[in-house]
């Protein structure tokens, strides 16, 4: 059996930071998530003023209630939706002028319908570039806050971001939420809002906030159940046994909820409180499996699916089209270039069985992608990713860790783990 400890969840982090950061006092984050995307997140707190010491296993955050501390800021998101999507609203809660902007891949993605809803609560929006996108000005003098309508059916980021700056708001928040994905995450916001303090109220589609006061704490942040899927799927893939501490029973995190997945097709998992086993049985059954929960493991599943014995499709997963990449299209590009049939349609996916060669994987920037595909890969000895530090993103270690646990199954797989050795 080997024991994989996966770094802190992303999610958790980016949630964390926001909190402690409109906290009144100091907070310490216990295990954060040191990547791209919660580097990202430091920094533009830094660039508005806000003051974090990073240690090592903790991060230290001194709150300002009002809003930024600077009055004026320019602030570079980089790749990361939860900075680019959080970071705005949180400036909005100040008064000041605050600039954003976000690499190419992030300018391209989604932001109307939360811009929107806070043009409504009372912010002055500027946009550079085309339509409501990054880059973006914020003219801040505090949200009035009130009834928005809000369609979270692109993502669910929206709604956490102004749920997050609910209490900051003068007149609290009401949200009537008309569509909503990755429903899951909103419950880790309105969790984690709680142990700061600060109630969410939801009656059906409506979430309602009352003005407050976040409570600074010490906050501990579990590892990621995203990160940790692709360890999981390894084990199932080869027939080996893998543990993961940290991650169990009452976790915050829905992708948790990909080990179910993997038990459907075959697995034998054993959740325990403060870990969960996955061991492969050499049995792999093709499932069909609604993923509109737990999106951000499509790609883990799409690339290990052409070793089930029968076909997987995956539904309900259209806003996989708007991350990083339009992941629908990657995975289908990749397994097609492995000599594997698959089929797409505007929100699914469908893979048949086969026999997959090794191939070099496009990467298209996007982290789940070079993960997913390196998993893939521990079959088909040979596989190379055009971009194998993309992992970055929100697994800096993924490739010295998995070569880690290849070698800890003695060679099972085949060859050494090879997917990044090429660039
Ligand atoms: O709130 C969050 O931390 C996240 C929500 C999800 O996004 P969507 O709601 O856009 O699906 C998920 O895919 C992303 O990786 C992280
Ligand atoms: C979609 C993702 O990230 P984000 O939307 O936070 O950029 C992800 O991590 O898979």
């Amino acid at each position: 059996m080997t024991v994989v400890e996966i770094p802190g969840s992303k999610s958790i982090t980016a949630r964390a930071l926001f909190l402690a950061a409109a906290a009144h006092g100091r907070s310490t984050l216990v295990r954060p998530l040191a990547s791209d995307d919660t580097e990202a997140f430091v920094e533009g707190l830094g660039a508005l003023g806000y003051r974090v010491e990073q240690g090592t296993s903790e991060w230290s955050i001194d709150g300002a209630p009002a809003g930024p501390p600077f009055e004026l800021a320019d602030v570079f998101t980089r790749d990361g939706a939860t900075t680019s999507r959080f970071l705005p609203v949180l400036a909005a809660t100040g008064s000041g002028r605050y600039g954003f902007d976000s690499s190419a891949q992030m300018r391209r993605r989604p932001m109307a319908p939360l811009t929107r809803a806070l043009r409504e609560l009372g912010s002055v929006l500027e946009f550079g570039g085309e339509g409501d996108h990054h880059p973006m000005t914020v003219h801040a003098t505090g949200l009035a806050g009130g009834r928005v309508r809000l369609d979270a059916g692109t993502s669910s980021q929206f709604l956490t971001a102004l749920l997050l700056a609910g209490p900051l708001m003068r007149d609290g928040l009401t949200v009537e939420v008309t569509d909503l994905v990755s429903e899951p995450y909103v419950a880790i916001t309105t969790a984690m809002m709680h142990a700061f303090g600060i109630d969410v109220v939801q009656e059906g589609r409506t979430y309602r906030v009352e003005p407050g006061t976040y409570r600074a704490g010490r906050y501990e942040i579990e590892p990621d159940a995203s990160s940790a899927s692709y360890f999981f799927a390894a084990a199932a893939l080869l027939g080996e046994s893998i543990t993961v501490p940290g991650l169990g029973p009452g976790v915050l995190q829905g992708d948790f909820a990909f080990v179910d997945v993997l038990a459907r097709m075959g697995a034998h998992v054993e959740k325990r409180a403060g870990s969960t086993t996955v061991t492969g049985t050499g049995k792999l059954s093709g499932i069909t499996v609604n993923m509109r929960d737990v999106s951000d493991t499509m790609p883990t599943l799409a690339a290990i699916a052409p070793f089930a014995d029968g076909p997987t499709r995956i539904v309900d997963v259209a806003n996989t089209r708007v991350k990083e990449c339009d992941r629908l299209d990657a995975c289908a590009t990749n397994l097609r270039a492995m000599g594997v049939q698959v089929d797409t349609g505007p929100d699914w996916i469908e893979i048949q069985p086969g026999t997959p060669r090794p191939a070099e994987v496009r990467c298209f920037g996007d982290h789940r992608i070079a993960m997913a595909f390196a998993v893939a890969g521990l079959r088909t000895p040979g596989t190379t990713l055009d971009d194998p530090q993309c992992v970055k993103k929100t697994f800096p270690t993924f490739h010295t860790v998995l070569a880690d646990v290849q070698r800890s199954f003695g060679g099972a797989g085949g060859q050494r783990y090879v997917a990044a050795a090429r660039r």
